[in-house]
This record gives structure tokens, sequence and C-alpha cells, in this order.
């Protein structure tokens, strides 16, 4: 029986860079954007004489990437072999393979012979990430297609990625894959624990149908996948980060503060001897103590995504001028994050205030929402006729001030440590949409750069910031925030997709 597992991309609204030293909290929306991993057996049968073997097969699909690559896995040492490519390695998902069949040999230590049988029916993977993870700005250029949303949603789903030009490629430029900085790594790594877990019998999901009917989540199942999905993204990545990306691939949309590095002790020093069933058992044991707490936009507001330019930047290679700054300017390097963390909670406050405030008075929130919508930031008050609408504003002003003080620090730290994290051209785009009607905010999403920009508008007034983008050369994306993490899906999302796809424009 084929498992079909999905997680989500994410948008870190406030906490780059912050979120990587605990406690300093990180505020992400979950999107929908889902990555999509398929795991079914390779053959019908196990072979009589195949007990006795100690290698399976995997085979590993990447469809928009055309890239299919065959494996040996060593049942003894969880070691995954290529023997056929027709592509380079997918570190993420070879982790992901390792890190999860370990998990269910730890958990089934006992009885191992139906996990036995299953791995000896080889593993078929397939994995799938959305349109919205990838950059599909220069091929609609390329067919004169407006820089509309419409344009996007006008694409086949699952559509072939682009790789950047090779020149531009590298350590400090873009990667190699033109992607829009959702998330990708954490979101397919997650997607294809979850998936072989619940195929192993290691977890038992549910679908988010499921889940509604139910009205609960089994956490303790979601903690498995966390840890596993976790482990194998900072090992695939070679290092340690915030891991906010994973957290809202498993959980959703939350405020995020980060897990001590030496729980991934054991993983990280694997490669030394220890089998990977004893390191991951020690890792699912560890004391994990990262924060999650419940964080979602308040109600008539929107997450939109803008694509000003196209491909990306890379992150690691950011974080570590930041880092090499705070060490050779340590003073000023305190104050500037200590205003940052100031920022961040000031905005999540905000945030927090209008959704107490929707809740308690939901017909003066609505009607003040709805005017505010159609008119520029500097007109809202104006149109607040009662004290609960005075106070719905005071409280969208104060969201505001966070946001433009987040990113004067941004800025200043991007300048400080040599690196475009709020680049001029992003800062008029900024500035250009948070005068817009009914914009709200506007920001750099994450470690900042040339990724896709953020705004978060009010009330109907969406339509008109894409239009008004697209006359700035700015490609509004399809993405929104939804703030379900993993689950199962009950089909093949090709065939889920194609269904709801509008039309089918081939790309070049
Ligand atoms: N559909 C896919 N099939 C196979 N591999 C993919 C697919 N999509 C992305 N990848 C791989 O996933 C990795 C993405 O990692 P990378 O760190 O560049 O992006 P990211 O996780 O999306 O980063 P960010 O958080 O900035 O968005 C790359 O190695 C890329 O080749
Ligand atoms: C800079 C950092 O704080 C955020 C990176 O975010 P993004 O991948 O640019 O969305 C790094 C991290 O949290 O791991």
């Amino acid at each position: 029986m084929a498992v079909f597992a999905s997680a989500p991309g994410k948008v870190l609204m406030a906490g780059g860079y912050l979120v990587l030293e605990r406690p300093n909290a990180g505020i992400v929306l979950s999107t929908n954007a889902r990555f999509y991993a398929i795991v079914k057996p390779l053959y019908e049968e196990v072979k009589p004489e195949s007990w006795a073997w100690a290698w399976t097969d995997v085979k590993l699909t990447s469809p928009q990437m055309a890239r299919e690559t065959m494996y040996k896995l060593s049942l003894k040492h969880l070691k995954l072999q290529p023997v056929s490519s027709s592509g380079s390695r997918n570190p993420f998902v070879e982790h992901a393979v390792q890190y999860s069949i370990a998990a269910a040999q730890a958990t089934f230590a006992k009885d191992k012979d139906a996990l036995q049988k299953l791995l000896l029916q080889g593993l078929d993977i397939t994995i799938l990430g959305c349109n919205e993870f990838y950059s599909y700005r220069n091929q609609i250029e390329a067919c004169g297609l407006p820089l509309i949303p419409e344009s996007l949603a006008s694409l086949p789903p699952f559509a072939s990625i682009t790789f950047n030009a090779e020149e531009s490629t590298g350590e400090d430029r873009k990667p190699e894959v033109a992607k829009t900085g959702l998330g990708s790594s954490a979101a397919m790594t997650t997607a294809v624990v979850a998936a072989l877990l619940h195929y192993l019998g290691v977890v038992n999901l549910c679908s988010l149908a499921e889940e509604r009917l139910q009205r609960k989540k089994d956490i303790a199942d979601l903690d498995v996948v966390h840890v596993v999905a976790q482990t194998a993204h900072c090992i695939a990545q070679g290092k340690v980060g915030s891991g906010f990306d994973v957290s809202s691939a498993v959980y959703g949309s939350q405020r995020y503060i980060r897990f001590s590095p030496e729980v991934l002790s054991s993983a990280q020093n694997a490669g030394m001897g220890t089998p990977l069933t004893e390191v991951i058992d020690d890792v699912l044991k560890a004391k994990w103590d990262h924060e999650r707490t419940k964080f979602s936009l308040p109600p008539l507001m929107t997450l939109l995504l803008g694509e000003p330019g196209s491909g990306g930047s890379s992150t690691p290679s950011m974080v570590g001028a930041v880092k090499k700054w705070q060490r050779s300017d340590p003073l000023d390097s305190l104050e500037t994050w200590r205003r940052l963390s100031e920022g961040n909670s000031a905005l999540e406050a905000h945030l927090n205030t209008l959704s107490k405030l929707a809740e308690e008075h939901y017909n003066a929130y609505e009607c003040i929402i709805n005017a505010c919508s159609l008119l520029p930031a500097e007109k809202w008050l104006e149109r607040a006729n009662e004290p609960t609408q005075a106070e719905v504003v005071k409280e969208l002003f104060g969201a505001r001030d966070a946001m433009l003080r987040i990113r004067f620090h941004m800025r200043k730290m991007g300048e400080a440590a040599g690196i475009p994290i709020e680049p001029e051209s992003q800062s008029q785009l900024l500035d250009a949409t948070m005068n817009m009607e009914g914009v709200l905010l506007a920001g750099i999403p994450g470690a900042g750069g040339f990724d896709a920009v953020f705004a978060v508008t009010l009330g109907d007034s969406t339509k008109n910031v894409t239009q008004a983008w697209s006359s700035l050369n700015v490609l509004a994306m399809l993405v929104r925030e939804d703030p379900h993490g993993v689950s199962l899906e009950n089909n093949d999302p090709r065939a889920q997709e194609i269904t709801a796809a509008i039309s089918t424009v081939q790309l070049e």
C-alpha cells in the first residue's frame, strides 16, 4: 500500500538570526505550499531466499528534476550506496531514509520480522514540491505572460524546476535551484520522514480531514517525526540551524524557540562507529527543549509573498557573516540584537492583541479592518467610530511601527556584517508596499536577501496589492498562510492537483 504524506513550507516573519540563539523567539507561518512524499514497495513479493540478504533496494525519484537514483541499502549499517543515478545526490532524502529506518529498527528491536519483510520489498520513494517553492519568473516572462498570480496558476502542477545559471551559483551567490525561500529542504525532509515512519508503522499519522473530525492530533507521533526529521535535516545540511523550518513543517504556524544544539550531539558524532539505530535512539531520548506556542495571523489578514527578482540567495554564508560581526563587534551587535528582540516581541504582542480583539468584539473588528483595507495607513484612524475600533487601529499602528523598527535594525545588521539583509532595492519595494492601501506591514522573511518579500494585508486589499506589485515588476505568488503542519494525504497529489489545475500551459 502506498503512503502519501505532505509537509508545508514556511515564512519566518520575525526572528531571523536571533532565533539561532535561545531564548530568542521566531514567528513562523506555515504555508499552503506543500512538499509531498510517496512511499511504496518496489517489489510485490519477498523472495524466500531474501531473508538472509543484508541489502535491499531503494529507488528515489524526483520527477520535477528529472532525477532517478537507485540505491543499495545495507540493512546492518543503514548506509545508502547509489548504484545508478541520473543526477546529483540528494543528501536530505538520503539522511531522511537512513534515520527513519534506524528509528524503525530502534522501535521494533524486539520484533523485527514485519519490519524486515517491508524493507526487503524495497522502497520506492517519489518526492514532489509545489510550484510555490520555485521561481518561475523567468519562464513567465519568456512566455510573454503578465507578472500576475494568474500566470502562476496557469502552470502545470509540479512543473519542472529551473536551475540558476551555473556561473551565478556558489557560496555567496545564488543557490543551485531557482527557489523562493519557503524552506524546500525542511519540507522535503519532513515529508519523507513522515511517509516512511508511517509506512514502517513507527507512527500513525492522520489526514487533515481525520484531524478535524477527531479535533486532536497525536502529538507524541508528531514529536517522533520532528526529532527524526530535525536530525536528518541538520546532518544533511552539515550544520545545526535554529530548526524553525523543520518545526513549522511538522507542527505548522507557531512561535518557536530553538532546541539546545547538544540534543544532536550523538548524531553529529555518528560515523565514529556507533550504529545508527543507537544514535537515533539516543537522539529520541535526548532532552528536546525547544518551545512551541500557538501563533497565527489575526482574522481578516492575509499573508502575501512577492518575488521581486528570481533565484533567491544563499543563507549559510549570510549566517556566517553575522556571526563574524558578532565576534568582531560584541557591544554594538549585542545592542542591535536587543533592539531587534524588542521589535520582534512588540510585533508578536500587537498581533496577539488584535486576535484577542477579534475574538471579543468581532463586529467592530471586522468593520474597522474592512474600512482600513481601502485606505492607506495615515487615514485609518479617521475611520474609527467607537473606542474598540480606535483600539484596533492603535494595535495596527503598533504592529506597523514594530515592523519598521525590525527593518531598521535588520538593515543596520546587514550593513555592519557586510551582507545584503535588506538591500536597497528591497527597502524601496517594502516602503512602497507599506504605503499601499490596506497594507498592514511588509518585510523580508528569514535571513533576508533577494528571496521573495512578504506583506500582511487587511480585508480584501490583496487584489490591489498584487496589481500594484505587478506594475513595480514584482510577481505576487499564490502562497498564503496555512497553519497546518505535516499530514497524511488520501491520494496521489498529482491526481488531486491535476483536477484542481485551472489550465496547463507547457513551459519551455
Ligand atoms: N523537488 C525536488 N526534488 C529533489 N530535490 C529538491 C527538490 N526541491 C528542492 N530540492 C533540493 O532541496 C535542497 C534545497 O535546499 P536549500 O537549502 O537550497 O533551500 P531551502 O531549504 O528551500 O532554503 P530556504 O530556507 O532559504 O528556502 C536543494 O539541495 C535542492 O536541490
Ligand atoms: C538566519 C536564520 O535565522 C533564518 C533563515 O531563514 P530563511 O531560510 O531565510 O527563511 C537561520 C536559522 O534560523 O536557521
